[in-house]
């Protein structure tokens, strides 16, 4: 290694730790370019993650920090970003973490980001529809996007909040409306139907959930749940109540969760296969 080379890095590296997670606006407009490295210089994903602070956010956080391919990770919350971003940042990782709390830093947060995860939201509380959630979560939903599109255009955006059949066209038209919408880089997190469609035909079919792989179509919400039951692998047949019973418990997952959390928010556990294969 060039000796200007480990001294850069070196400089990164105590330039990371000398500058502990700072909960305040950082002053400059821009992030400086030792923001953008692992704290090792190595290069990496810049990854920003809205709603960091919820039942969401908080393990995919985690996950995303033990992801050796993300360097910079920002966490933005308009409650108890400090705590979060202090407890995750002595993980003893490579990525450089940095907490950002509410509206007034928001720009600032996703500056320069290369993924945007937004779990940002309300979750249902039992007898509720994912589309009672429509008006407060798309509402949070358009004020991220406007300052996605102000500070990092052309990142990756993962959706997670809900409605996800909703939440995805929503933030479609605020980008469509800036001249910067690309559909290849607006992305609703639904992987967590398939997480459940693997375990629940693997528990009929007596499988380890592993060794099974269900398709799952369609939207998140109810009937439009679709598990394409024909085409499980490995191929294998059901009896109709059998369809019944796995279409049934597939499509109402999530409202399983809700009722049995009874009022305490829905699936965060479970979200977290799917958040590592973000
Ligand atoms: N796509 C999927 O498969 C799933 C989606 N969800 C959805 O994910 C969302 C989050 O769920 P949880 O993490 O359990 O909820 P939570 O209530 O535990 O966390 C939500 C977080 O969003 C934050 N928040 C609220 N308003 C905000 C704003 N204006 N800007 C930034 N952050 C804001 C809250 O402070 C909180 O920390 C809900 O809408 C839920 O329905 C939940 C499970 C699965
Ligand atoms: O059901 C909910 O409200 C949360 C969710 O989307 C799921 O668990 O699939």
């Amino acid at each position: 290694m060039q000796p200007a080379s480990k001294a850069n890095q070196c400089i990164t590296r105590i330039s990371a730790h000398l500058h502990p997670p700072n909960f305040q606006m950082e002053e400059s407009s821009g992030l400086r370019h030792v923001n953008c490295q692992a704290k090792d210089a190595a290069p990496g994903f810049k990854v920003a993650i809205l709603g960091a602070a919820g039942g969401i956010g908080q393990p995919l956080v985690m996950l995303m920090n033990i992801n050796l391919l993300v360097s910079v990770l920002r966490l933005y919350d308009v409650v108890n970003t400090p705590g979060v971003t202090a407890d995750i940042s002595h993980m003893d990782t490579g990525a450089v973490v940095r907490g950002f709390l509410g509206q007034q830093q928001l720009e600032e947060a996703l500056v320069g980001m290369d993924l945007v995860i937004i779990p940002a939201g309300v979750p249902r509380k039992p007898g509720m529809t994912r589309d009672d959630l429509f008006n407060i979560n798309t509402g949070i939903l358009r004020t991220l996007c406007e300052a996605i599109v102000k500070s990092c255009p052309k990142a990756i955006v993962n959706l997670i909040s809900n409605p996800v059949n909703s939440t995805v066209p929503t933030a479609a038209e605020v980008f469509k409306r800036a001249g910067t919408y690309d559909p290849k880089r607006l992305l609703g997190v639904t992987t967590l139907d398939v997480v459940r469609a693997n375990t629940i035909v693997a528990e009929v079919l007596g499988l380890d959930p592993r060794e099974v792989d269900v398709p799952v179509v369609g939207g998140h919400a109810g009937v439009m749940i679709l598990p394409l039951l024909s085409q499980v692998k490995p191929p294998c047949s059901f009896t109709p109540q059998e369809i019944e019973y796995l279409i049934s418990r597939i499509q109402n997952g999530g409202t399983e969760v809700v009722e049995a959390k009874a009022g305490a928010g829905s699936a965060t556990l479970s979200m977290v296969i799917p958040c590592f294969g973000l």
